[in-house]
Formats: structure tokens, sequence, C-alpha cells
């Protein structure tokens, strides 16, 4: 091999290459990591509670059950969309429900909040993603807004209550959140999975063989009957109850939600999840769901789904939602965590398998 000849600009030219391609290289990685840029901020919007963190659990959404089913369209979507989703016969589902909270040990009373994940995959080989929850509007218009309604609302150590001039502070940077807060302070308590109505929340477009796109929400809603519980009653209700029941239910027979299209008017906001649109806005019911069955989400087929719900198919399109862009981001940090825990045999429980030492 011949030596490097330094007095050379031949090989000057060549190093200068070399450290061109090595720095890129570093900063893609640097970037990959969340270390550099606006990625930091969706780094910091993936919890983790309980700490220490029980290695493969989703770090949000962590308790929750897989489950089957299949979707069937009614064909009144086919002018707005060329989503095999609204003309195929019909489509098996790949779904999740879960409740709102990191930890996959938390009693079902702990939150409010329950969610449903599904992943269709079409005949064309195209997927459509959605990660839904029961509540029709977001708190903030941005991901940051989260952030900040998180740390506005932590416990106090020293009162063990939130501070409440960090509150006032937030709500004067985030006045929309007030809507939230009040309507979530008075949100009935679900007593079930199954009378729960799911929302996207974010705005999608929809778009035809024409090119035209029709901007969109939707909810799953339940043919079973929602109630709720009391204080008392959860407080006395078996820390599972959401689960069991639905486990029961489904045992008897299937569930069933229609998707229920909310189509927007010119004007409506598409980029701000925390602004519902007017009530009086169109609604269709494009298919129906139905619920089969339900699986252990340590063994089960959504186990290793990101729900991931800016993966669209082609006749669907996402928006410049702030909020749905953080997701995207966010979901794939908490979705490389537990796949690395998983893949180096440290994930225990979320996959019923002994450490791999
Ligand atoms: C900035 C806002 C949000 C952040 C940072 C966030 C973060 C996360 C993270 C990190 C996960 C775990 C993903 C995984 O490991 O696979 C998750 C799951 C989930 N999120 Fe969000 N989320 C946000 C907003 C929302 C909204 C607006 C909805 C409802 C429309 C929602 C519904 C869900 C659902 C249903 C799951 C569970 C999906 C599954 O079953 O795998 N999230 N979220």
């Amino acid at each position: 091999m011949s030596k490097l000849d330094l007095r050379s600009k031949k090989t000057w030219g060549a190093l200068a290459s070399i450290a061109v391609v090595a720095g890129t290289l570093a900063s893609a990685f640097a970037w990959t990591a969340g270390w550099l840029g606006s990625r930091t901020v969706s780094q910091a919007l993936v919890g983790e509670t309980p700490k220490p963190f029980p290695p493969g659990f989703r770090r949000a959404h962590g308790k929750g059950i897989c489950f089957a089913g299949t979707f069937v369209p009614n064909g009144s979507a086919v002018s707005l969309s060329t989503s095999r989703l609204f003309s195929q016969p019909e489509i098996p589902v790949v779904g999740r429900f879960s409740i709102g909270t990191g930890d996959p040990h938390a009693p079902d009373s702990t939150t409010k909040t329950l969610s449903m994940a599904l992943l269709l995959k079409t005949d064309d080989k195209q997927q459509w993603r959605m990660a839904m929850n029961n509540e029709p509007y977001f708190a903030t218009r941005n991901p940051e807004g989260f952030l900040a309604l998180r740390q506005a609302t932590a416990v106090d150590a020293a009162t063990g209550k939130p501070d409440p001039q960090r509150l006032a502070d937030f709500l004067k940077a985030y006045p929309e959140a007030e809507k939230y807060l009040k309507w979530a302070a008075q949100k009935p308590a679900p007593g079930s999975f199954a009378g729960a109505t799911f929302y996207s929340i974010n705005a999608f477009y929809l778009v035809n063989a024409q090119g035209e796109r029709q901007p969109v929400r939707w909810m799953m809603r339940p043919h079973d009957p929602f109630f709720s519980l009391s204080d008392e009653q959860r407080k006395k209700a078996d820390d599972n109850f959401l689960f069991e029941s639905l486990r029961q239910r489904l045992a008897q027979k299937p569930l069933y939600w229609d998707y229920v299209l909310q189509l927007a008017q010119p004007g409506d906001p598409v980029d701000d999840p925390s602004r519902p649109w007017p009530d009086n806005r169109k609604q269709m019911v494009a298919g129906t769901l139905e619920v089969t069955r339900v699986e252990a989400q340590s063994v089960g087929a959504c186990r290793d789904v990101n729900f991931d719900p800016s993966i669209v198919p082609a006749g669907v399109a996402v928006t410049d939602d702030p909020v749905l862009n953080a997701r995207s981001a966010a979901y794939s940090h908490s979705f490389s965590r537990r796949e690395r825990e998983i893949g180096y045999g440290k994930a225990t429980e979320a996959v019923q398998k002994q450490e791999v030492k």
C-alpha cells in the first residue's frame, strides 16, 4: 500500500471529501437521535412514567389489548376518495384498544381517556393507520402547547397540587386550552370500550379521482349505548374492569362502530386540532367496523405495530396540522425504544418471555 503524501494537494482534497462525508453522516445520526433541531421537542413529548419504565411497552397508552375485525364500506364515500377502503367489499383489521396512560399496569379507573387504533390493509397493498381517542378535540393548537400543558398541570411536590400561577401563565400563552380543560373536568367516566365514540381529532384530506381534496375528520360511533360510572363506582371497580368487560362482551357477540366522516366547509381550520368544526357540518356514514375477538397485547398482532396516524393510503393525504406531524415523530421514538428493548431481550413481561442475560 502506498503512503499518504501530506504535501500533495490531491491528498488534502481527498481528506476534505472524506471529512465532508463523515460530517454529514454524524449530523444525520445526531438528527436521527433527536440531538439536533425540532426533533428534540418530539423526543421531549415522549414521557416515561412510571420510572423505571417497564421495557418493551408503549410510552403512551401502554395498557392495551389487540383486536381483530373487519371494516365494511357502504360505498358512500367513493366520490370523495380513491382509497380502496371505501370500495373494497371488506377489509381485515388489526386493532388495539387502550387507555390513555403510559403505565401498562395502571388501574382502568386512572384515566377517562379510552382509545382505538386501527391498521387497515387494502387489496392494492396500501395501508391506513389510525389512532383515535374518545375526545372530539385536542387541548392546544400545537405540540409545544401540549408539552406546556403537561408541565403546567404537573403536581408541585411542596403542595401536592399543580401550581396555580403556572397554570395561569399557561392559559395566557394557550387560551384555547380553557375550553378543553373545562370540558375535561366534567367529562363523564366511560363505563365500557363498547359504548365509547372515538375521534380522529386531527383533520385529513380525502382525495378523489379528479385530484379534488375534501378536508375531513371522522369518528367511530358505537352501536352499543354509552354509559358512565360515578366516582364511587370507579373506586370500587376492578383494576381491569374495562378490559375484562370487553372480553366478556365479545365472547357473546361482535361489536360494531359506524365510521362517520365530517366534511369541512371552506374556511374551517384544518391545521388546528383544538378547534372542532361546527356541529352542522355534513356527516356521512362511510362504513362499519366489526370487532370480533381480542388477544393479549404481549402476543397479539398489534404489539409490534406503530399506529402512526400519518401513514395513509393513496386517496388520503395528511394536513399541515402540527400536532399530527409531531405525533408521527413521537410514535416513532416510542416505537424504536420498545422494539429495541424487545430485540435485545430486555422486554420480558411485554412479550411474555424470560430476560436474555
Ligand atoms: C402532541 C400530541 C401527542 C403525542 C406527543 C402523543 C404521543 C404518543 C405516543 C408516544 C404513543 C405511543 C406510540 C407507540 O409506541 O406505538 C401514543 C399512542 C397513542 N396515541 Fe398519542 N400522542 C399525541 C396526540 C394524540 C392524539 C391527538 C390522539 C387521538 C386522536 C392520540 C391517540 C393515541 C392512541 C390511540 C395511541 C395508542 C396507539 C396504539 O394502540 O398503539 N394521540 N401517543
